[in-house]
């Protein structure tokens, strides 16, 4: 099935640039799509506690800086870009009682409205701009003046224009540069959850943990190991980025390819992929997002004791001092905020 792919000229900016706009939350989307609006003259307002560690942040780029209710009452489109735990809650307290008919709420990721978390009222516009990439990354590539690709979905359209609206909001962060793809919050959460567990950040650092395990318990040097399973991950995943997988094995040597061809299967076998198909269920089913809001609502000791042993796993101090080595990691993609 093929998917429906905007651009620049499929976008009116001067839509967005008519609105008020409340982006909840400055972290790494926020602080990207506030940033990005202004610059594209929106008027752009940030939501934060009075307490938020984001506060100071938002005000030295000169952005004005309210509560989430203060925000959302003077906004007609509230970005909500919060973490997905708070966000329910926000909504409640904050915005819902500040929403009248013809407003817009907008989401970077579809979790509480795909679960049911967020129910809002028939005469609002409900919808996603989703940039597929980091925030820091998003707000980066606007500033060299490009951008990220975006996905867009339309969960309520109450004023007839929800789609010309999130097309334009999408051009204001620069995702209309890249190229925006049209989904529904369902595709957008159940893929983007997916993906994030399976391959990008679960599947891919427990792959490199492992593959680190083995050769240091096999009595060679950390530093080795570092170098052959974390840091030349990079040039491959590049490899991969510029050409797919292809592009990479053309790249690497044929003693690598062989190896890749008959023992990559051997890694991520059968077994691994039933496991990836019960995951995937989990996420269909709510299994995962119930657990996720339970951990949340207990305190999330459990993920925060998960985070503590990540944090000490052997590789992370190897790496610390390697990494003082490479002159060329100068730029972290978190120098944006
Ligand atoms: N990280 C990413 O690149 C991506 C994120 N997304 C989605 O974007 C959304 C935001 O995620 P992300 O940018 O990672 O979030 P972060 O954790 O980086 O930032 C969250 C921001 O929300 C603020 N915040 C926390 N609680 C509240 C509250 N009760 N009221 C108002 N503001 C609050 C935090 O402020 P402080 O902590 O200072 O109080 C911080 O500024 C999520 O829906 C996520 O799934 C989608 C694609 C990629
Ligand atoms: C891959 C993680 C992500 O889905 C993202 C940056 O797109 C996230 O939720 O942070
Ligand atoms: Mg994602
Ligand atoms: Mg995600």
């Amino acid at each position: 099935m093929s998917v429906e792919i905007f651009y620049d000229d499929d976008a009116d900016l001067s839509i967005i640039q008519g609105r008020k706009v409340a982006v909840i939350g400055y972290g790494s989307q926020g602080h990207a799509h506030a940033l990005s609006l202004r610059d594209s003259g929106v008027d752009v307002r940030i939501g934060l506690l009075e307490t938020s560690k984001s506060r100071a942040k938002a005000e030295e780029e000169g952005l004005r800086v309210l509560t989430p209710a203060e925000a959302s009452a003077e906004a007609d489109l509230i970005m909500i870009l919060a973490p997905d735990t708070a966000q329910r809650h926000i909504y409640a307290k904050d915005i819902a009682p500040n929403l009248k008919d013809g407003d817009a709420i907008f989401f970077g990721h579809g979790f509480n409205i795909r679960y049911g978390l967020i129910e809002a009222p028939s005469g609002v516009d409900v919808a996603m701009v989703a940039p597929k990439g980091p925030g820091h990354l998003v707000r980066r590539q606007f500033v060299d003046g490009k951008g990220v690709p975006a996905l867009i979905a339309i969960h309520q359209d109450a004023t007839g224009g929800a789609q010309a609206l999130a097309l334009s909001y999408a051009a204001g962060i620069g995702g209309t540069r890249a190229g925006v793809i049209k989904t529904t919050f369902k595709e957008e959460t159940e893929t983007d959850l997916f993906g994030e567990q399976a391959v990008l950040c679960g599947g891919a650092s427990a792959l490199v943990q492992t593959g680190f395990e083995v050769l240091t318990e096999a009595g060679y040097a950390p530093e080795i190991a570092y170098f052959e399973v974390l840091h030349e991950l990079k040039l491959i995943v590049d490899l991969m980025y510029e050409g797919g997988i292809a592009r990479m094995r053309y790249s690497i040597s044929d003693t690598a390819e062989y190896g890749d061809l008959t023992r990559g299967p051997r890694v991520v076998n059968a077994a691994v992929k039933e496991e990836m198909k019960k995951i995937l269920g989990e996420i269909q089913d709510g299994t995962f997002a119930n657990e996720w809001v339970a951990e949340d609502e207990a305190g999330r000791n459990n993920y925060k004791k998960l985070q503590a042993e990540g944090e000490q796993h052997p590789i992370e101090e190897v790496g610390k001092k390697l990494r003082g080595l490479m002159s060329w990691v100068d730029r972290p993609l978190t120098d944006t905020v």
